[in-house]
């Protein structure tokens, strides 16, 4: 079974409760109506009843539920809760209705803060930065996790690398430049994240443009210090670096600039060293080699609440919904 086929089946066995925000994008539509054929998770959109109705029309929404922030039951309780959280960055009770009732990202972030919903995915409309924020905001770092970080999971068909072509890509959505220590914690929580959604041993290289000091630069000294601080840190993880990408994945590539180390041409998760090379890098595999890519998926925030690239599918938003799904099972 393939991985996001997996997923689905993991997300089928303990049905969860996922707000979809962008309710006016049809991908989401389209979304909404195949999770809940496929029974992978039950699906609350937010918006106007009436508006969802006439531009669903031809989808079946049945099941689905659709909750209205102007009328909402709980929209006070939402307001004094969100007041509290953000008073002292200076926001107002008006502030907070004022945001609670036209941000709907806001909104659907409250209501897995709340427990009405169980996580959020959104993001189909959005930069990421926007669909963050929120959910930085209200539901924070969990207590288990140093930072926040964002990853994909690349698929990629017939490829023999990784496992069986399956990587997390990380950080390529959201930590824009980690220093050495934030490296450290993004390898450690990326490879706990990788066991627990793939199921397979976590084999994790810290990446740059240099093979074990076959380069000199303050971007290489950055990565060499974060393998440091992670083997000092996280003894247990096994990590290695810093690899080019070829020598990271490739066997023969692997052996030949790194001899003897057991990391070298096995990894399957990949921690790029800035955004700037985990955003490219995942966009270049999706499109060239045309792999299925997953995220980008929060890790270290206490909550789930995921983001899609505005590039995305209705197909990629289901495959989304199922590892939110997860990983709400895996929060119990
Ligand atoms: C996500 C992002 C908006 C956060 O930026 P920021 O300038 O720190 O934003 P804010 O100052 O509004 O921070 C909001 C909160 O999040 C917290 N925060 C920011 N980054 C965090 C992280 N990595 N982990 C945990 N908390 C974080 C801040 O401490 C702040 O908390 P507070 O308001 O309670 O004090 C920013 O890192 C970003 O734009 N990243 C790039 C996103 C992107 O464009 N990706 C490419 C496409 S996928
Ligand atoms: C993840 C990502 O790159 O998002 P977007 O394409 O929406 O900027």
């Amino acid at each position: 079974m393939g991985f996001i086929d997996g997923i689905k089946t993991r997300a089928k066995n303990d049905i969860k409760t996922i707000v979809l925000p962008e309710s006016y994008d049809m991908r989401v539509i389209e979304a909404a109506s195949k999770i809940e054929k496929e029974g992978v998770a039950k699906v609350i959109l937010i918006g106007d009843p009436e508006d969802i109705a006439k531009s669903a029309a031809g989808y079946d929404l049945t099941g689905v539920e659709i909750v209205n922030p102007e009328t909402f039951a709980g929209l006070d309780d939402f307001i004094v809760h969100f007041y509290e959280l953000r008073k002292r960055k200076g926001m107002t009770l008006n502030d907070a209705r004022r945001i609670l009732t036209s941000n709907f990202l806001f909104f659907g972030v409250m209501m897995v803060k709340m427990g009405y919903a169980d996580g959020m995915v959104g993001g189909c409309t959005t930069p990421t930065a926007n669909l963050l924020r929120p959910s930085l905001q209200i539901l924070k770092t969990a207590p288990d996790s140093k930072l926040v970080s964002a990853f994909f999971v690349l698929d990629v068909p017939n490829c023999e690398y990784g496992a069986d072509g399956v990587f997390i890509f990380s950080d390529a959505g959201l930590n824009q430049n980690p220093n050495s220590e934030e490296l450290a914690h993004i390898a450690y929580d990326s490879a706990k994240t990788f066991e627990a959604l793939i199921g397979k041993k976590p084999i994790t290289a810290m990446l740059s443009h240099s093979t074990m000091g076959s380069a000199s630069h303050p971007d290489v000294d950055k990565v060499q210090n974060a393998v440091e601080f992670a083997h000092k840190e996280y003894p247990e993880l096994l990590v290695d670096g810093e690899f080019q990408l070829d020598a990271a994945i490739v066997p023969e590539v692997g052996q030949q600039k790194a001899p003897g180390n057991e990391i070298a041409g096995h990894a399957n998760v990949l921690i790029f060293p800035d955004l700037d090379a985990g955003n490219i890098g995942y966009k270049l595999v999706q499109r060239l080699a045309k792999a299925e890519a997953y995220g980008p998926i929060t890790q270290g925030l206490a909550g789930p609440v995921n983001d899609l690239s505005r590039g995305c599918s209705a197909d990629d938003i289901v495959g989304v919904v199922a590892i939110t799904a997860v990983q709400a099972q895996m929060a119990k």
